[in-house]
Order: structure tokens, then sequence, then C-alpha cells
């Protein structure tokens, strides 16, 4: 399977665009992976991608060919990225969740049901000495400020990098997600929370790019080593013209917002695909919260996927170009996946950071030592010591994002030790329970033992008591017969 993985899927036609458009449609499959395209000039444009899904294709095909790799790659430790790309209406929410994300008519069910259900059972099948867990944020791109769906309170969330240049969302909502059912509610109360206005487009149209992280952590009993994989779903927004859709207002001012946030990706896609072989080529992540986000999974340490979602109908011919040429341009990102593995955690410093790492700390120690107390520099210092916070020394960011990394990895390294402190809780607990059933049993033991003991002393005084009874008897006889006999009539 290539890195980046790009599919289309045409939708069938909507009983609007039959109604409105009659049943023309502008695509002449050819087979599973190409499909020629008649453009509003009557030209044929062929278009080839890794698969086609067609009018009548099965949510589970999509599932096992785009996703399923991905899902078992997650569990390893490898990164992963699913995302939906499309005009409004054109099918991204459906293959995502389905009709609604707890549709119970199994052909139906979308990638993130299925992908649930996935991940819960290649863990089921994994090792038993292995702990693992799964963990589920839920974001929304609304406006170009990032929303905590699982706490809208938390309505501008920071994107930092950490240490492995990997992209953090800062104190976003993380739940621990015990089962299948489980998983289903928090996603169902997730969604609910989206923002989503009207179009003449689509009555439900998405006006907000919805992130869905899954975090897959699997530590082994033996050698205490961590995979951590994070599997990402992207519900992009609909990509569309404005004057399409009647926007104006509010309404209009979220579309130009989408609109840019999609050009802000079509751009980092071209800068990955155009750049020259062996130079550096700047990337403009930065222009985007989306592309920021996503920074991981279209340039660096990831597997993705990219599903363009198309009408069918000869009256959308011009996004659905638009979508399919997007989609020919993301076949040549090359990306570069990994195990994220982590052994003993001291071992990981490794020296690829040292250098630089001393330099930096030291400048921006000597700026904080200018507006911090001596202790507060202190405790960095050793916390930057410790964590490893690497921070390139020519940057201006640096200082800036320096409390907010070392305050969100002192944050995760106590969640860490506070899950590990429980885990032994239990397991003290369970040893202490066993002792004390062996406590007792040993008691019972011994009570028994006891018991035995004076059982078996029994005989012992009884046969004492014989005796003395035998020599009081045998003392009484010979009264008697002294009594009886007396020595001078014997004689
Ligand atoms: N493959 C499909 N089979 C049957 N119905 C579909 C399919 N794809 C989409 N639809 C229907 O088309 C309509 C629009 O789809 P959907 O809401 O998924 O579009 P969207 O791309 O997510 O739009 P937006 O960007 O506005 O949210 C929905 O009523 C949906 O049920």
């Amino acid at each position: 399977m290539p890195n980046v993985t790009v599919c289309a899927r045409f939708r069938p036609l909507s009983s609007k665009e039959r109604k409105d458009h009659g049943d023309s449609v502008y695509i002449h499959a050819i087979d599973a992976e190409s499909f020629i395209l008649k453009d509003e000039k009557d030209e044929d444009i062929a278009f080839s991608f890794d698969r086609v899904f067609y009018e009548k294709s099965q949510q589970a095909d999509i599932y096992e060919f785009l996703a399923l790799p991905i899902v078992g790659d997650a569990v390893k430790g490898i990164n992963g990225t699913i995302i939906t790309y499309g005009q409004t209406g054109a099918g991204k929410t459906y293959s995502m969740e389905g009709p609604n994300i707890l549709e119970s008519d199994e052909p139906k069910k979308g990638l993130l049901p299925r992908v649930v259900d996935g991940l819960f059972s290649c863990l089921r099948s994994s090792d038993d000495a292995t702990k693992h867990t799964i963990k589920l944020s839920m974001v929304e791109i609304y406006m170009e400020k990032v929303r905590d769906l699982f706490d809208l309170s938390k309505d501008n969330i920071q994107i930092k990098e950490g240490r492995m240049q990997e992209i953090l969302l800062f104190g976003v909502t993380e739940i621990l997600l015990l089962d299948p059912a489980e998983a289903l509610e928090s996603l169902s109360c997730g969604i609910a929370n989206r923002a989503v206005g009207e179009t003449q487009m689509n009555m439900k149209s998405s006006r907000s790019h919805c992130v869905y992280m899954f975090t897959v952590q699997q530590e082994s009993a033996k050698d205490r080593s961590v995979r951590t994989g994070k599997l990402i779903l992207v519900d992009l927004a609909g990509s569309e013209k404005v004057e399409k859709t009647g926007a104006e207002g509010r309404v209009l001012e979220e579309a130009k917002t989408i609109n840019k946030s999609l050009s802000a990706l079509g751009n980092v896609i071209n800068a990955l695909t155009c750049g020259s072989l062996g130079k550096a080529n700047h990337i403009p992540y930065r222009d985007s919260k989306l592309t920021r986000i996503l920074q991981d999974a279209l340039g660096g340490n990831s597997r993705t996927a990219l599903l363009c979602c198309c009408s069918p109908s000869s009256s959308n011919i011009s996004e659905s170009l638009s979508t399919l040429r997007f989609a020919a341009r993301a076949k040549h990102i090359k990306a570069a996946p990994c195990i994220n593995r982590s052994e003993e955690r001291n071992v990981e410093k490794s020296e690829a950071f040292s250098v630089p790492r001393n330099e930096s700390c030291e400048r921006i120690l000597n700026k904080l030592r200018q507006r911090l107390d001596a202790e507060d520099v202190q405790l960095l210092e050793e916390l930057f010591i410790q964590e490893g916070v690497f921070l390139d020394p020519n940057s201006t960011e640096g200082l800036e994002s320096a409390y907010d990394d070392i305050i969100l990895r002192t944050i995760s390294s106590l969640q860490k030790a506070a899950e590990d402190l429980m885990f032994t809780v239990e397991k003290l607990r369970r040893e202490n329970k066993a002792l004390k059933s062996r406590i007792s049993d040993t008691e019972r033991y011994i009570a028994l033992k006891a018991a035995g003991e004076n059982a078996n002393k029994f005989p012992d005084s009884l046969s004492l008591g014989v005796m003395i009874g035998f020599f009081i008897l045998l003392a009484f006889i010979v009264y008697l017969v002294k009594l009886l006999f007396p020595t001078n009539k014997m004689r």
C-alpha cells in the first residue's frame, strides 16, 4: 500500500438532481481505478486513482480498501490519517459516519463505527501481556478556531509541536474508550456539538472541519516498551462556489474561511509535490489551523488516505473537476511512516538532540533568568533536561512556546505517572487480597491442627484415667480381702 492512498467516490444521484437536471452523469467508468470525465466543453479527461468507488459501491468496500490497513498500522504504532474531501453534499459525512453515527443497519455504517470495531478487535487479538488503551479526542475547526467538541468551554485550543516534532493539541479533552458501544456514544455526543448551517446545496451542511483523533497505546509487560499510534479522521467542510450556495452574512463569512483553509491545504499539497529532490522546500503548514493539525499526516510520519467525494450530476461538473484535480495532485505526496516506539524513557533522550538542546536551553534560560525567580529558573532548567525539550536557537517562537511545551510535557508525564500508580495500586490490592486469603487459610489450618492434637491427646488421658481407676479398684479388692480374711483366721 502506498503511503498516501487517494480514492474517488461518486454517490448516487440525489432526487433533487434527478428532478432538476435529469439522469445525466458526466463519468464513464473504465475499471476500478480509472474513468473518463466529460467536461463542460464536452472534452474527455482521463483520471486514475488507487481505487474509484462508483455509485453502487458499498460502505464496507471503502472501509476495507482505504481504512482497514491504516487501522492495523495504528495498532502497530504507525500514525494514520483518513480525510474526506469534496464539495458540499458530495457524501463526505455519509462516508465518514454513515446516515447517522449510531446507525444499526450494518451495510450503511460509515468509516467511523467500522474503525472503532476494527481497533477493538485488533487489540482483543493482541498479546495478553500487553496493557492497551484507546483514547478519543474530537475537535472542530470553525472560523479558524479549534473547538473541543467534548468541552465547548475550550473554544480556542492551541496547536503545539512536541519533542519529536509531532503535532499536539494543548489541553484537549481525551476520553478513555472501554468498548465499541461507549466509543459510539462519545462520538455521537461530539458530533451533536458540531456547527451546522444551512446552505441551498445541503440543508445539513457542515460549516466546520471535524477532526476525530484516536490514540492507541500499548505497553508491553515483558520489556516495558510503549507503542503509540495516532489515528486521525477528518471530515472536511464542503468546498463550494460561494455564489452557487446563495450564502450571505455569517454563512458567507464561514464559506470564505472554509475556502481559505482548503486553499491552504491545496498549497501545502502543491508544495509537497513540487519540491525539488534534495532541496529544502518551504511547506506553508502554518497558513491555516487545518494544515497545521495535518502537518504530521501530510508530510511526516503517517499513512494517509484521501477519499475525494463527488456528485455524479452534470450540474456539479465544475466542482467535481476541481475535487478530482486536487485528488490527482495529492497522489504525488511522499510520506515516511515509521513506528512510534519508546523503550525505557531515559534511553529515548538520545544524543540526536544533545548539542542544539544545550545551546537553545541556555539561550532561553538566560532570558527567563531576567524575568523569573532563581527558583523558577532552576525548576525549568531541570524540566528542560528531564524532558529533552528541543527548540531551534534561531526561532523567535521558541521562547513563547517553551512554557507551554514544558507544561504540556509535565502534565502528560504526571498523567502517565498517575496511570502507572493506579496500575500499581490495583496490582497491590490484588496481591493484598491474595495474601489475606492465604493468611486465613493458614489460620484455619492451625486451628484444625490444634484441634487434631487435642483429639490425639484424648486416648492418653483416657488410658491414665483407666489406670488410676484400675489401681483404686485393686486397692479396694485388697482391702476387702483383708477385711474378709484377717491374718489370725488365716493362720
Ligand atoms: N453513497 C451514498 N449513498 C446514499 N446516499 C448518500 C451517499 N452519499 C451521500 N448521500 C446522501 O447525500 C446527502 C449529502 O451527503 P453528506 O451530508 O454526506 O454530504 P457532505 O459532503 O458531508 O456535505 P457537507 O460538506 O455540506 O457536510 C445526504 O443526504 C446523504 O445521505
